[in-house]
């Protein structure tokens, strides 16, 4: 933002206007009084009234005499010029429409209607007498949520009954209607309670953090240690350091609805509970939060990766922890990587932004090296896990040599080591990234295999639900009992193995042992798996079978196996990142053993790799433990592939219901790329992308490379804007710095 720009505008005044709406920018006269740039207003459009921000003085090509004023102001902290120039460079370098990017940054319900109207409902009373089952799920959220007060109609719409449904209940006194205690400021963290007594890696990558901090410019550091190392303690210090500074901070995490762990740690470490924002929290909560950003009232907000978008008013620190998870990319509406913006963002603020990660992200190595592509990021590490506590042992199950009979996925010796644990009463942890029963479910007279009707893709049988599901579009339907193919009775069967399956493997043959099957849908909302989660981490299970869910951040302090059960499913993907993920996700899930040392009654953990290719250079990497080799070889990799980040990747993906209409669009677009290749960028394809239809829409994808400084952006602007009119119901999305090619 030009620091010359007005900061107020005069009655009167010619502003310009980011409304929500297609339509963008607008101008319009300052309202009486005068309006603050930033301000969030509602103004007239046609016969509608819509919503937007003061966005600067007016672009002047719009008739004076029909300008039309303001006509009021919204009752919220203007938007600070430092959230304005990120709104505009986010926009410009994920290619969204400015109004979607504001719409993203005003993602807070009733922004526009005044905080008086608010009533909220809590629970008063034991349940009464009569308990219908209405009753019940409205009981049952409210509960799941911990207490937190609801809207009356989001109650009902969460619960899935009529807002009469709250009504009587409120009569029958169990819940209660209050006038909300409107967006109260959240308590204040006291940064001056003392921290933990640091390790001399720990110390020194504190005073590092800290320097930065006082410093109150931007940078990046990459804050690298394995797991277990005390890499949150260090984070949650350079918290400390910011808001003694009296600035704001930010915790990306991925899984955050999860985390109840860590909001644990932040309220011993601060004496009080830090804002959240996910899916998980509130309307309430969520405009709460949304409102106490702007105003500078939280001091921590511990997030999913839209709160980047938040309007803080002083946003000194962005933390993202495990900084290489791919939830930080968003594939949808608007595609970007919240890694990435949180240094764009800070870039903006004069923040400091914290990668913590025990397996960072190529790109972040890179970025952080003093390789080619370096110096980027600073750099610290913590070599050792905290204490007395040592890194799993590792080793690999090499199933050519195991006796596997068919629909048995637990090695010998892999449940020997499991046998060994539950005698000494320990845990052990069965790893397997699959969701479901069984992968496919094939008729064995014909071979047909069920497919989704919309999509390319298998359907999953969840045995659970009793039904295949699509993992693409979330259909499903029953498991047939004769083949959709050929008609055959009674020869349907389930082939491979799910964590459904792995979990009757497991009673089978540890009939004794407490198991727990961890996966995504087998619970029904975020506090359940939480809950057990912490029942785990008590000691309340002998054998955990999760997917990826398990393999972040939790600590389990009885835990001292984890067995991968197929350490070769993520490596054989044509994907640039597949050895990056199946390396971090092994070495993560691994990282859960044995993370408590001696002092804690604890052993060294041990973790266990089944595969078919023992000489598979990812798996090898992982058994020598030599992580830098690793990261070296595949940044060389790319390097000499050129490939990011020592080039620009872009995706374009088209879809439309009709195959030739899309084909058709696309290869005319194809040949008008003269400006792409203005700017020394190539383009492959198009070609029928790898999941050529989903939800009934075949899909088409091309890519583009451009050398890491060529202005890709632009090109791509050029490029689209030369092309013809889209055929009617073509969708085309473009997404800067992909992370899938699905
Ligand atoms: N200086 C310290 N004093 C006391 N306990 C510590 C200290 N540092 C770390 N710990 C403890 O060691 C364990 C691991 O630390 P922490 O969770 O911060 O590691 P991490 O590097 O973030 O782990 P991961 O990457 O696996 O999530 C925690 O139980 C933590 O409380
Ligand atoms: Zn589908």
């Amino acid at each position: 933002m030009d620091s010359h720009l007005p900061h107020v505008f005069a009655p009167g005044a010619r502003i310009g206007v980011l409304t929500t709406e297609p339509v963008g920018l607008l101008d319009y006269l300052a309202p009486e009084g005068g309006v603050a740039l930033g301000q969030l207003v509602v103004v007239p459009l046609g016969p509608r009234r819509v919503m937007g921000a003061v966005w600067g003085p007016g672009q002047g090509h719009f008739d004076a005499a029909r300008l039309r004023p303001v006509a009021r102001l919204i009752d919220a902290q203007p938007l600070t010029p430092g959230m304005i120039e990120f709104l505009d460079r986010a926009a410009d370098y994920t290619l969204t429409p400015l109004p979607v990017m504001l719409r993203m940054a005003l993602r807070a319900p009733d922004l526009d209607r005044p905080p008086a109207e608010r009533r909220v409902i809590h629970r008063a009373g034991p349940a009464p007498a009569r308990l219908t089952d209405a009753r019940a799920a409205v009981l049952r959220v409210i509960d799941d949520h911990g207490g937190a007060g609801f809207a009356p109609s989001e109650l009902a719409q969460l619960a899935g009954v009529g807002v009469s449904v709250v009504r009587g209940l409120v009569a029958a006194g169990t819940l209660v209607e209050t006038a909300a205690p409107v967006d109260m400021p959240f308590p204040r963290l006291d940064a001056s309670l003392p921290g933990k007594a640091l390790d001399a890696d720990q110390s020194a990558a504190v005073q590092a953090l800290r320097a930065g901090i006082r410093g109150g410019a931007y940078g990046t550091t990459l804050l690298r240690g394995v797991t277990g190392s005390g890499k949150t303690e260090v984070y949650l210090e350079a918290v400390a350091e910011t808001l003694r500074q009296g600035r704001q901070a930010l915790v990306l995490l991925p899984e955050i609805a999860l985390s109840a762990e860590f909001l644990d740690r932040v309220e011993t470490r601060f004496g009080a509970r830090p804002g959240e924002w996910h899916s998980g929290i509130t309307r309430t909560e969520r405009r709460r939060l949304w409102h106490m950003a702007g105003r500078g009232e939280v001091g921590l907000v511990v997030g999913a990766r839209s709160a980047l978008f938040l309007p803080f008013r002083d946003l000194g620190l962005i933390v993202v922890d495990e900084e290489h998870d791919s939830s930080y990319k968003q594939d949808e509406t608007v595609y970007y990587n919240a890694r990435d913006m949180a240094v764009l963002r800070a870039s903006i603020e004069q923040a400091q932004v914290v990668l913590a990660s025990a397996t960072p992200s190529v790109e972040s190595w890179v970025n952080a090296g003093s390789g080619p592509g370096g110096g980027k990021y600073a750099r610290l590490d913590l070599r050792a896990r905290y204490g007395d506590a040592e890194l799993p042992q590792m080793g690999a199950i090499d199933l050519r040599e195991e006796e596997m009979p068919s629909g048995r996925w637990i090695s010998p010796t892999l449940a020997a080591a499991v046998d060994q644990r539950l005698g000494r009463g320990e845990q052990a942890l069965l790893f397997l990234n699959r969701r479901g029963y069984a992968p496919i479910t094939t008729c064995r007279a014909c071979g047909h295999q069920v497919g989704c009707d919309d999509c390319d893709a298998r359907m999953v049988e969840h045995r659970f639900q009793k039904r295949l599901v699509c993992h693409q579009c979330g259909a499903t339907k029953p498991v047939p009992t004769a083949c959709p193919a050929c008609g055959v009775e009674g020869r349907m069967a389930a082939v491979g193995p799910g964590v459904e399956r792995l979990g009757e493997e497991v009673a089978a043959r540890f009939p004794d042992a407490r198991a727990v099957v961890l996966s995504s849908d087998l619970f029904t909302s975020a506090r359940a798996i939480k809950d057990t989660i912490a029942r785990i981490a008590g000691g309340e299970a002998d054998i955990i079978i999760g997917t990826q869910l398990v393999a972040k951040g939790h600590n389990f302090p009885l835990l001292t196996l984890v067995g991968v059960i197929d350490a070769d499913l993520g490596l054989q993907g044509a994907d640039l990142r597949a050895a990056e993920r199946s390396f971090q996700l092994m070495r993560q899930v691994a990282g859960r053993a044995g993370r408590f040392g001696g002092d804690a009654g604890g052993r060294r953990g041990l973790a266990l790799l089944q595969t078919h290719q023992p000489d598979h250079p990812v798996i090898r990497a992982i058994l020598s433990g030599d992580d830098e080799a690793f990261w070296d070889a595949e940044a060389a990799q790319r390097r000499a592939a050129q490939m990011p980040p020592f080039s620009r990747l872009a995706g374009i993906i088209l879809s439309h219901p009709d195959q030739p209409v899309v084909e058709a669009y696309a290869a005319e677009l194809a040949r008008r790329a003269a400006p792409l290749r203005q700017i020394g960028a190539e383009l492959f394809g198009p070609a029928p992308a790898p999941i050529a239809r989903v939800r009934a829409r075949y899909r088409v994808r091309m890519l583009i490379r451009a050398p890491r400084q060529a202005p890709v952006q632009a090109a791509i602007s050029a490029w689209l804007a030369g092309a013809p009119k889209a055929p009617a119901n073509l969708r085309l999305s473009v997404d800067i710095d992909p992370q899938s090619f699905l």
